[in-house]
């Protein structure tokens, strides 16, 4: 079996769980990691290149993107520009379309694919969503959050000046409301005044009830649990009270990379363009054969 050679790209939380992941999978093949800066190497990349330049890598399929959402859009266009698939997790709910129109043009310009805003939420759960609403077309379908860490957001608030280190934590209110419990540690000479401000003035958190405490260790309060609870009430055809719940408490990265390493499995089925996890079909998701996964799964 020719194996799928993924270059995993930015080695923070996501990163080190998509080397795991691809670890795991019979299927995939570790072309190297892609990183700004060459430090000291972590011991357990000793047996893959780690590089500045993906193309010091060789032959590579599908990059998988692990950076901050906010450098995917760059990240994804310079590697179709290169011929090469990509899968990222981006995560800023209001601006997939744009982004998914924008790396739509330069798949399509390339001959590539790029499948966008993998992972979980997004990803995992608007398959769900869209499930739900197949099953009761009228309704309202909430998505509760937590507790726990999210990653987007902490990566927002680590990019504010003067913050050096960061968690978000989301906590759930009820119908899909949240609160934003924000710890920060701050580097000399940062007020907490001036980083609470740009924190609640960023669009991740704008929108919510959000609070930024100072705290002396980020790492002593750091936990990357998290989780999700949708609830679907609806209407199947003209039936009435049709009930739906989906449940899951996960460690985020290590989710967000498993899905993320299925995703760049299913890239390499697709015509060239750009697609959120709802357009593919599930059954690429998994290893195997077609006909023996229909068999045990259908
Ligand atoms: N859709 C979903 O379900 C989920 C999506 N996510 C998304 O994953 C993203 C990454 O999360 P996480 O792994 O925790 O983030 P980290 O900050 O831990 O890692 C990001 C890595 O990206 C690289 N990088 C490249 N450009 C930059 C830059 N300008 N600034 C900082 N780092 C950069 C760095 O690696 P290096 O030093 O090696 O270059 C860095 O370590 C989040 O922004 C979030 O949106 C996360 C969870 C779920
Ligand atoms: N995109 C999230 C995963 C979904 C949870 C979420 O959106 C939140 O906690 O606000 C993340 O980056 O951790």
């Amino acid at each position: 079996m020719t194996k799928i050679r993924a270059a995993v790209v930015g080695y923070g939380n996501i990163g080190k769980f998509t080397i795991q992941a691809l670890e795991a999978a019979p299927d995939m093949e570790i072309a190297g990691v892609v990183r700004r800066n060459l430090g000291e190497k972590p011991l357990e990349l000793t047996p893959y290149p780690v590089v500045t330049d993906i193309r010091e890598l060789g032959h590579v399929d599908v990059a998988i993107l692990c950076t901050p959402t906010r450098e995917v859009e760059k990240y994804a266009l310079e590697f179709l520009a290169l011929g090469i698939n990509t899968v990222d997790s981006f995560d800023i709910h209001t601006q997939i379309t744009a982004l998914r129109r924008s790396l739509n043009e330069a798949a399509v310009k390339a001959g590539k694919v790029s499948v966008i805003s993998a992972g979980w939420d997004p990803g995992s759960d608007s398959i769900i969503r869209t499930l739900l609403e197949a099953a009761a077309p009228k309704g309202i379908t909430y998505t509760n959050f937590g507790p726990g860490m999210s990653m987007g957001h902490t990566v927002c608030v680590k990019s504010k000046p003067g913050v050096k280190n960061a968690l978000s934590m989301t906590m759930p209110k009820g119908d899909g409301m949240h609160r934003r419990m924000v710890y920060v540690e701050l580097l000399p000479g940062a007020t907490l005044e001036e980083v609470a401000k740009a924190v609640k003035e960023d669009p991740y958190f704008a929108s919510d009830e959000t609070h930024v405490m100072a705290v002396e260790s980020v790492d002593a309060v750091k936990d990357m649990g998290h989780g999700v609870h949708m609830v679907r009430k609806g209407v199947s055809g003209q039936t009435q009270n049709q009930r739906f719940e989906f449940t899951m408490s996960i460690n985020n990265p290590a989710l967000t990379a498993q899905l993320l390493v299925a995703v760049a499995r299913a890239a390499m089925r697709l015509a060239p363009g750009a697609y959120t996890m709802v357009e593919i079909p599930v059954i690429d998701l998994l290893p195997g054969d077609r006909e023996s996964l229909i068999a045990h799964l259908v």
